[in-house]
C-alpha cells in the first residue's frame, strides 16, 4: 500500500565544508497534521525545510504520498511541496489579486477557468481577512501584509506538502492566531502535509499538532507537541527555566522564569 504523508531520510547537508545537518531521520510526517520545527538560532530549521524542498543540495531521500520528490526535476517538485521562506515576498509593483493570479498560473488547478481562478483567489483573500487588499499594489504593503499575502499565494498553488518558515514573523498577535488556525483548518480539509519553523512556543504548544526539536543540526526531540515541550527540554534546547502550566481553559502556556548563564 502507498505511504501517505512526507518521509525524509538521511538529510544532511553541508555549507562549503561545515557539515549544518547530520543524517537526519526523522518519523513520517503525516497529512492532515501541523508540525512545528522548534529549536534555538542556527540549529538548522530552515536548512532542513530547504533541503526537504529540495533547494540545498542533499542526499536526502524525500519521498512524499509515495512520490519519491529527490527522483523528481525541481521545478515538478515545486508543484507539490512549497517551501515559503523567511524573507517576505519581493514588494513588486504587482496588485494583490494579480499576484495571487500569477502563482497560481505557477501551478494551481489545471484547467480553471479564468473567472473562477478570479473568484478563488479572491475566496483565499477572504480567509485571511485581507480582501480589502486585492487591488492594492505589492510594492505598497506593510511588512505584515505582504506575509500574509506570501501564505494567501502559497495556498493558491494548491500544494500537498506546505513548508512554512517562520510564517508569523511579522504578524500582529490576532493574524498570529488567526494565520495558524487557517493553516490547521486548510491541513485538515485539504489533506496537507505541514510544518511550520516557529519561535514562540505558546503558539506552538496550543496550535500545532507534533512537534520536532532541533539542536546543532540533529532531532533531539519529536512527538506530539504538548508531550515535547517540557521544562527539561526547554532548559536543555533554550537554556532557560520555565514551567509548562495550564491556565484556566485548560490550555498550556509556558512560563519563562529566566535564562540559565
Ligand atoms: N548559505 C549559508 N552558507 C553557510 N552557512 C549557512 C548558510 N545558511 C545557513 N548557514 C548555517 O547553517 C546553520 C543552520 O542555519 P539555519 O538557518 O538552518 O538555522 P535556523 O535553525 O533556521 O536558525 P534561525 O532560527 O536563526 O533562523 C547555521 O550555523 C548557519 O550559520
Amino acid at each position: 500500500m502507498t505511504e501517505t504523508g512526507l518521509r525524509a531520510r538521511h538529510v544532511s547537508v553541508n555549507y562549503a565544508r561545515r557539515t549544518v545537518l547530520h543524517d537526519l531521520n526523522p518519523a513520517l510526517f503525516p497529512r492532515g497534521r501541523v508540525c512545528a520545527l522548534l529549536g534555538p538560532n542556527g540549529s538548522g530549521k530552515s536548512t532542513f525545510l530547504r533541503a526537504v524542498a529540495g533547494i540545498v543540495p542533499s542526499p536526502a531521500i524525500i519521498t512524499l504520498n509515495g512520490m519519491e520528490l529527490s527522483r523528481i526535476p525541481l521545478a515538478q517538485r515545486t508543484r507539490h511541496c512549497i517551501y515559503l521562506p523567511q524573507a517576505l515576498p519581493a514588494p513588486v509593483h504587482l496588485q494583490v489579486l494579480e499576484s495571487l493570479i500569477a502563482a497560481h498560473h505557477v501551478n494551481g488547478m489545471p484547467g480553471m477557468a479564468d473567472t473562477n481562478i478570479i473568484d478563488e483567489a479572491l475566496e483565499i483573500l477572504a480567509t485571511f481577512g485581507i480582501e480589502d487588499l486585492a487591488m492594492r499594489y505589492m510594492d505598497e504593503l506593510s511588512g505584515g501584509q505582504r506575509q500574509l499575502v506570501g501564505l494567501a499565494q502559497a495556498m493558491g498553488r494548491h500544494p500537498d506538502a506546505l513548508l512554512l518558515d517562520e510564517p508569523l514573523s511579522a504578524l500582529d498577535l490576532h493574524h498570529q492566531f488567526s494565520v495558524m488556525k487557517i493553516i490547521h483548518q486548510a491541513t485538515i480539509t485539504r489533506g496537507l502535509v505541514t510544518m511550520v519553523v516557529l519561535h514562540d512556543l505558546n503558539i506552538a504548544a496550543r496550535m500545532t499538532d507534533d512537534a520536532i526539536v532541533m539542536r546543532d543540526g540533529r532531532l533531539i526531540a519529536a512527538g506530539p507537541t504538548r508531550t515535547v515541550i517540557s521544562p527539561e527540554l526547554l532548559q536543555q534546547t533554550y537554556g532557560i527555566h520555565a514551567r509548562v502550566e495550564t491556565c484556566s481553559r485548560g490550555e498550556p502556556f509556558i512560563m519563562v522564569d529566566g535564562t540559565i548563564d
